[in-house]
């Protein structure tokens, strides 16, 4: 996928402001960035929820407004903006993943079902695919979000802040998910405060500052959490914020 120039304003707040993103096949990426610097919002314009005011975005070589092939795009919503009290199972949500592929006009076939299961199994709600999914703790309303998302066997997995307000043990599960994910040759884009468990999976590091990309390459080390993006202002105080035009070299403020 990528986002080239992107700008959005939302309210009459510029929200992004020339932003490049591009993910190459099976590359796990992850996009870091303090409170309010856009991350979200790029995300959600790559899914077309939000829309742009200038630049594009194309998915797997297709511009987004000719794009229809969405079962091969999972999206993980950050969860305070996923629907909560919904009177429906765990089966029923991971299930509703899987209409991206199956339609809503035809049964769900033997490997409908299997690949529903199989999604349950992975985020391990196993024992809890008939319970409600109002009644889970809010790590478990995550990986309920997860499985729904990898219902439909996603090639492009998209994640919006996925471990924030998660106990440890489902950043575990999540993080074996994920393992399981990129060694099947699945493109991850993980929306992240910090890089926590995940690290060992991360190729690329995306740092987000006031709409604009401020480096992109390595992850930056954590050194305790105040060496994170967002964390550690005094690193970014040189940048000045301005829209990164194609061909001009990234200026980092983390690593060089
Ligand atoms: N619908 C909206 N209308 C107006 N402003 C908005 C809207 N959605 C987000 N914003 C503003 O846009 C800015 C970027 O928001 P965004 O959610 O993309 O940031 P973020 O980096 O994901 O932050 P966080 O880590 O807090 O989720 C914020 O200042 C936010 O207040």
């Amino acid at each position: 996928m990528s986002l080239r120039g992107a700008t959005a304003t939302l309210g009459s707040r510029p929200v992004l402001r020339g932003i490049d993103l591009s993910l190459r096949r099976g590359e796990v990426v992850a996009l870091l960035g303090a409170n309010g610097s856009g991350k979200s919002t790029a995300v959600r314009s790559v899914i077309g929820q939000v829309p742009l005011t200038s630049g594009e975005v194309t998915l797997f070589g297709t511009p987004l407004r000719r794009f229809r092939d969405w079962a091969r795009v999972g999206y993980v919503p950050q969860r305070t903006t996923a629907a909560s009290g919904v009177p429906a199972t765990v089966r029923e949500v991971v299930s509703s993943g899987r209409l991206a592929r199956t339609g809503l006009l035809r049964w769900p076939s033997k490997a409908d079902r299997a690949a529903v299961q199989h999604a349950i199994d992975l985020v391990g709600l196993t024992d809890r695919a008939k319970d409600a999914v109002g009644a889970l703790s809010g790590g478990q309303h995550q990986r309920v979000l997860i499985a729904r998302a990898l219902a439909a066997e996603p090639e492009l997995l998209i994640m919006d802040e996925p471990t924030a307000g998660v106990d440890l043990a489902s950043q575990e599960i999540l993080a074996a998910t994920l393992r399981d994910q990129v060694a099947a040759g699945t493109t991850v884009l993980l929306v992240l405060h910090e890089l926590g468990p995940l690290e060992p999976l991360i190729d690329r590091a995306v740092v987000l500052r006031d709409g604009c990309v401020m480096h992109d390459g390595p992850p930056p080390k954590a050194v305790g959490q105040h060496a994170l993006p967002g964390h550690a202002p005094e690193l970014l105080t040189n940048q000045s914020c301005h829209p990164h035009a194609a061909g001009e070299p990234l200026r980092t403020g983390l690593l060089t």
